[in-house]
């Protein structure tokens, strides 16, 4: 075995690696027929490097594992240390090698592999991570600036203000970094997250993660809608990749939207959410209630008013009862661009279920993550109007909140986020 471990290199790896081998052929057929429905022009692997992180508008993976970290030094050039060793790593790992350059078994047995292993014989699986910095790496909540960040915070990089209905649990909120880990198999997700969290061991510790599978949103024109666990097609009024006008106007920071964050330009802010839903509650609603709630139909997702998924709402259309089919406290018109200034957000959550919970219903939801230019303009307002009137929130409880700023991609030679600290 070469000393330079690579998760590729198995297939050329002769008879002693022709299980793993195999196992990967077989992973790989497996996974192509998988995208193939869900993206049938996305690539096997994305690059780390480039202007914007990938895991943006990146085709939107089916598998989830995200994480917040404190960072439990007050060294800035531990902080420096650590964005260069998860750089490194982050770009080995979306490319299908190990994490380290040693690999999970080509090192020395008295040391720990610098690799964990368990995405041996995996392909890169389209994996996508992308990093966020919390407003609590630039001024802790007793106002202190540990790693001389604080006048480069952004202006809207604050806690999020508490939102009607929301019953936050400190430990699935906030967060000093984040990692969004997105792939096509669970497993390689889970790798990259746990992975980067042994690299950052004594530097940060995990305050919270989630596991999410299936996607509740499109970010390109390839992909086909796919549902949540209210069973509803979500993410077709999505922004797409594609719509490279709207996705500047919406998602990336600007060069001097915040002079005071230059740094950003090129990158955004991720706002996560954990939404759990009261399912159980929710099947036993009528087919008909469920559809006025969201404003579409369950079948096709078209809008109330009529015609197919991709048709514009009407919400002036008449309905009975002396109100519009689309009811006024129906979810798409509450956060329908034509009532909110115009903006749109490009939306990138998953399901999960983590369990039971201790009625003995599922612990389910929808973990909503979605990238913004500013959360003040772009989900504040938005998430206000819609915890205080929206139909769907009898059906959902919030109980982990976070904001991010995401610094724009590394380019080659950089590490991500370097901007902040030059
Ligand atoms: C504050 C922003 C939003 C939150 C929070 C949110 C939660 C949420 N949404 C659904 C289900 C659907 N949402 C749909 C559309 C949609 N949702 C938002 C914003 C938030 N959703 C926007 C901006 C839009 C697009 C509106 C438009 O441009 O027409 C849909 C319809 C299908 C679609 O367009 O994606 C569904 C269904 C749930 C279940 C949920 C919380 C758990
Ligand atoms: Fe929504």
């Amino acid at each position: 075995m070469p000393a330079h471990f690579s998760r590729r290199a198995l297939l050329g790896g002769g008879a002693a690696a022709a299980g793993v081998a195999g196992a990967f052929v077989a992973g790989r057929a497996t996974e192509e027929s998988h995208a193939a429905a869900a993206t049938p022009s996305a690539p096997a692997s994305y690059p780390f490097r480039g202007a914007h992180q990938s895991g943006i508008t990146t085709p939107a993976q089916d598998r989830l594992h995200f994480a917040a970290f404190d960072v439990i030094t007050d060294d800035r050039d531990d902080l420096v240390e650590l964005l260069q060793k998860w750089t490194d790593a982050a770009e080995r790992m979306m490319a299908g090698d190990p994490a380290g350059t040693v690999g999970p078994v080509g090192g020395p047995s008295n040391l720990p592999p610098d690799d964990t292993g368990e995405a041996i014989g995996l392909p890169a699986s389209r994996l996508t991570i992308t990093f966020g910095f919390g407003p609590s790496l630039f001024r802790t909540d007793d106002g202190s600036d540990r790693f001389g960040l604080a006048d480069r915070q952004p202006a809207a990089l604050r806690t999020l203000p508490h939102f009607p209905a929301d019953n936050l649990d400190p430990a699935r909120s906030y967060g000093d970094l984040c990692i969004q880990a997105c792939a096509d198999d669970p497993q390689v997700a889970v790798h990259a997250i746990r992975n980067l969290a042994r690299i950052g061991f004594g530097t940060v510790s995990v305050r919270y993660s989630q596991l999410g599978f299936g996607r509740t949103s499109t970010t390109s024109v390839d992909q086909s809608t796919p549902r949540n666990l209210f069973g509803f097609k979500d993410g077709t009024m999505n922004i797409k990749a594609e719509e490279t006008d709207d996705v500047s106007e919406h998602v990336w920071v600007a060069s001097g939207d915040d002079p005071k964050a230059e740094w950003l330009a090129g990158g955004s802010y991720l706002v996560a959410r954990r939404f759990g839903m009261t399912i159980e509650v929710w099947d036993r609603q009528p087919l008909g209630d469920q559809e006025a709630f969201v404003g579409r139909t369950k079948d096709s997702g078209a809008p109330l008013s009529g015609g197919g998924e991709f048709t514009a709402p009407d919400f002036d259309m008449p309905g009975s009862n002396d109100t519009t089919i689309i009811a006024p406290d129906a979810h798409v018109r509450l956060v329908h661009p034509d009532f909110n200034d115009g903006v749109r957000m490009l939306r990138r959550g998953y399901n999960f279920v983590d369990g039971t919970n201790p009625l003995g219903g599922l612990d389910a939801g929808l973990f909503f993550l979605a990238f913004v230019r500013n959360p003040d303009t772009h989900f504040i307002p938005i998430q206000t109007k819609m915890a205080a009137n929206d139909a769907l929130m009898e059906y959902l409880k919030v109980n982990g909140s976070a904001l991010f700023a995401v610094p724009p991609g590394a380019r080659d030679g950089e590490y991500v986020g370097q901007a902040l600290f030059a």
